[in-house]
């Protein structure tokens, strides 16, 4: 059981703010990801969770308990790093085994908890073998695997997958997913890939320069994201973002002349998503040359110039054209998202 609170929680350093106000309930359980780009504040907030941060402002709730002054070891807390950490001296069962004799954990239950947590992360067969000998992979499963068997109330991994390569780093992460299902474990996990983000995360809190732009499900997020920082960090390709004018309800930029636009007049930017438009079998609402075309196996990405920005539509895998050839999208009002030209907040739903 662990319910994780932070209240209005921030870090300075001198003037320089790395996390600004960080206000946030983690149910018990939750599988809540933290997404940004590099310097964002993530392992910063991480670290203030786990007691290896002060913390400047505010407070940091552990079941109701506030925790700013207790010891990292005091807050039943187990991190996983992107570095792993495996003293190579020891074997798998030995690193395994050492937070419980670091704890004075009953030595007679070790065995059995450790032969669990292998099991869970299917190490069994490489107990014997010394970190030197295992794949980047199977480390990084000994170091799941060493936070496991602590039983921790609270998992915090900052970026585990990121040594890894691509394929491995996929199937690692469908077994973090499977693993954090089977042990019911409040869990929070750094990364800077959405894609992680959103395949692991009951709610992803996007950042930004220390500050939350958006905590909600990964389809929240999809579906709505909160400005134009979050409609271009999520999704791959991200977000089309066109910046434009609204006059008498129409949305006007280079090639582009959309109606139905619920806003005042007056700049706007507006987006759509790849997926959601489509070739136009007539006149569509973006007409322009071919800028490039990328065949993608199950589709085909056309994209086109507007202004100074590269917009992107998903097409059927059997189209082909030639780059320079006119094209004419349907990005009809209902798809789009709109936001404030100067803030870049979402306007409406
Ligand atoms: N000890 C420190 N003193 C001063 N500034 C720091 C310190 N530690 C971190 N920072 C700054 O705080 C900001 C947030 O850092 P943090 O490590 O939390 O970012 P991050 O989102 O985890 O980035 P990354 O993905 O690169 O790990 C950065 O601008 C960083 O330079």
């Amino acid at each position: 059981m662990a319910e994780i609170q932070l209240r209005n929680v921030g870090k300075r350093w001198g003037s320089f703010v790395g996390v600004h106000n960080f206000d946030l309930t983690i149910a018990d359980r939750e599988f809540l990801v933290l997404l940004g780009p590099s310097g964002c504040g993530k392992t910063t907030t991480m670290r203030m969770i786990a007691g290896l941060e002060d913390v400047t402002e505010g407070e940091i709730l552990i079941d109701g308990k506030v925790v700013n002054d207790l010891e990292p070891k005091d807050r039943d807390v187990a991190m996983v790093f992107q570095s792993y950490a495996l003293y190579p001296n020891m074997n798998v069962y030995e690193n395994i085994r050492f937070p419980l004799k670091v704890r004075g954990i009953d030595p007679a239950t070790h065995d059995e908890k450790v032969r669990r947590a292998s099991a869970m992360v299917e190490l069994d067969d490489f107990l014997h073998r010394k970190p030197a000998e295992l794949s980047g992979g199977q480390r990084q499963r000994v170091a799941l695997a060493r936070a496991i068997v602590r039983e921790p109330n609270v998992f915090l991994m900052d970026e585990p997958l990121s040594n890894l390569d691509a394929k491995l780093r996929v199937s690692t992460r469908a077994q973090i997913k499977n693993l954090s299902h089977e042990l019911a474990v409040t869990t929070i996990y750094v990364t800077h890939d959405q894609i992680e983000a959103m395949t692991l995360a009951d709610r992803v809190v996007v950042m930004k320069k220390g500050i939350v732009q958006q905590v909600g499900s990964p389809t929240d997020i999809y579906d709505r994201p909160a400005n134009t920082f979050v409609a271009s960090f999520i999704g791959s390709p991200a977000m089309n973002l066109i910046e434009g004018r609204v006059e008498g309800g129409v949305f006007r930029a280079q090639h582009v002349d959309i109606p139905g636009i619920g806003a005042p007049d007056g700049p706007l930017t507006l987006g759509f998503r790849a997926e959601d438009a489509g070739l136009a079998t007539g006149q569509g609402q973006i007409t322009a040359p071919i800028y490039t075309l990328e065949l993608l196996g199950d589709a085909t990405m056309i994209s086109v110039r507007v202004g100074g920005a590269l917009v992107s539509v998903k097409a059927d895998k059997s189209f082909r054209a030639e780059i320079g050839d006119p094209v004419s999208f349907s990005v009809p009002s209902e798809i789009c998202h709109l936001f404030e030209a100067g803030s870049g907040a979402r306007i409406g739903d």
